[in-house]
């Protein structure tokens, strides 16, 4: 029997999601966006089995529903929503960065009836919108649920049984646990990362030559300040308990290290960087127990044709790359090209068919 999948909101990950689900046997996947153009283009670039107009009528034949959407989107979504007549097995679920509200107002649809379990894939990018959408994007990452602890277990495994076609890892969280841990490791970063930008930006107007120097390392940090703001609007004042906490701490914790500066404490600020690197070492964030990307390091010369020659020879074998870049570029040296790759097979394919072609030198981070 074909299970009806409706996605509602089709960007970066309700896209993602919608080609992955694509892969599920028996199951058609339609899609709606409140965007014409990203209606449109989910047709041209097939990211749904078909796009619909009218949500209800379509949330009616749903087996499953799940929400691509901005969290607060999300939420006056579920507020319509419980109030049509669904199938009563319908199983309707989100990939909200925030679990605590969206889960509150699911206790609302529980009361009508209706099955919510909360989601959220632990993946994505500062990238934005259906043409970002990849149908791999969520595989090895960690896919957190959160039920509500009395949730029909059979409902529970029908969802995954679903999700498991985007290659992720499906883990079980509480509502409260998840936000205060995506706060530590996903929300106050990007405030991290934007307060560093409007820093930048201010120090520019000064010294106008402070943008031209920042590096890697700054372009490494501030990435995620590159997301969808709207995104970010919503998902920080919805977990904004949280994230004061975590500036409390962050506040506290610069209180430290400017009190070791203001010492000149060598061995305490050597310290300092020491166990960071440590912790961070250890970190499974490389093996991708988080969110990765499988770099390759490729030292090519510095001859005009020599990139396109590279992804030239990816391409004629179908391998395919998430991001590109060359570190280091001087006329006396050789460039060193990063490509980045979703999975290890894809990085392993990649080194087969440059060595097969080139002589270039590879390691890998
Ligand atoms: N960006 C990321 O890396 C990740 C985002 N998330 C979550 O996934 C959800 C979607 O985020 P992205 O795909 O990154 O954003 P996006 O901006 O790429 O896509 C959001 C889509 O929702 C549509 N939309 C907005 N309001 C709508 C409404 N009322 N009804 C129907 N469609 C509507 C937009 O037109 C857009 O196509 C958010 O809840 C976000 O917190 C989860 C994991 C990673
Ligand atoms: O670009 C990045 O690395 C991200 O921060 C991806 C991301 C964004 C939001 C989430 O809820 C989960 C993952």
């Amino acid at each position: 029997m074909t299970r009806n999948v409706l996605i509602i909101g089709l960007g970066l990950i309700g896209g993602s999601l919608a080609l992955a689900l694509q892969k599920a046997p028996e199951t058609k996947v339609y899609g709606y966006d409140l965007s014409e153009k990203t209606r449109e283009l989910a047709k041209t670039l097939n990211i749904v089995h078909e796009v619909v107009e009218d949500v209800e009528e379509a949330a009616k034949k749903a087996d499953f529903i799940i929400f691509g959407t901005p969290v607060n989107a999300t939420l006056q979504w579920m507020d319509e929503l419980k109030n049509w007549s669904l199938k009563k097995n319908a199983i309707i679920s989100d990939t909200g960065s925030t679990k605590g509200l969206i889960m509150e107002k699911a206790l609302e649809l529980r009361e009508k009836g209706l099955t919510f379990i909360g989601g959220h894939p632990m993946a994505g990018s500062h990238k934005s919108g259906i043409t970002a959408a990849k149908p791999y994007l969520f595989e090895n990452a960690y896919y957190i649920l959160t039920p509500f602890d009395d949730e029909d277990g059979n409902k529970i495994i029908a969802l995954k049984e679903l999700l498991k076609y985007t290659l992720a890892k499906i883990v079980k969280i509480n509502a409260e646990e998840h936000d205060h841990m995506t706060a530590v490791v996903s929300h106050f970063p990007h405030i991290v990362a934007a307060s560093l930008v409007h820093q930048l930006d201010e120090e520019n107007k000064k010294f106008p030559m402070t943008s031209m120097l920042a590096a890697g390392g700054f372009r490494d940090i501030t990435r995620i300040a590159s997301s969808n703001p709207m995104i970010w609007r919503d998902i920080t004042l919805q977990n904004r308990k949280e994230l004061i906490g975590q500036m409390d701490a962050w506040i506290e914790e610069m209180q430290r290290v400017k009190k070791i500066l203001m010492e000149n404490d060598d061995e305490s600020i050597e310290e300092y960087f020491k166990k960071a690197k440590d912790v961070r070492d250890a970190l499974p964030i490389t093996t991708g127990a988080f969110y990765s990307t499988y770099d390759l390091y490729v030292d090519i010369p510095d001859y005009p044709g020599v990139i396109s020659e590279i992804t030239g020879y990816l391409a004629e074998e179908n391998i395919s790359i998430t991001n590109i870049r060359v570190v280091e570029t001087r006329e006396d040296v050789f460039g060193i090209l990063v490509i980045s790759f979703q999975t290890e097979k894809d990085r392993e394919k990649a080194m087969n068919c440059i060595r097969t072609h080139t002589n270039f030198e590879m390691h890998v981070s």
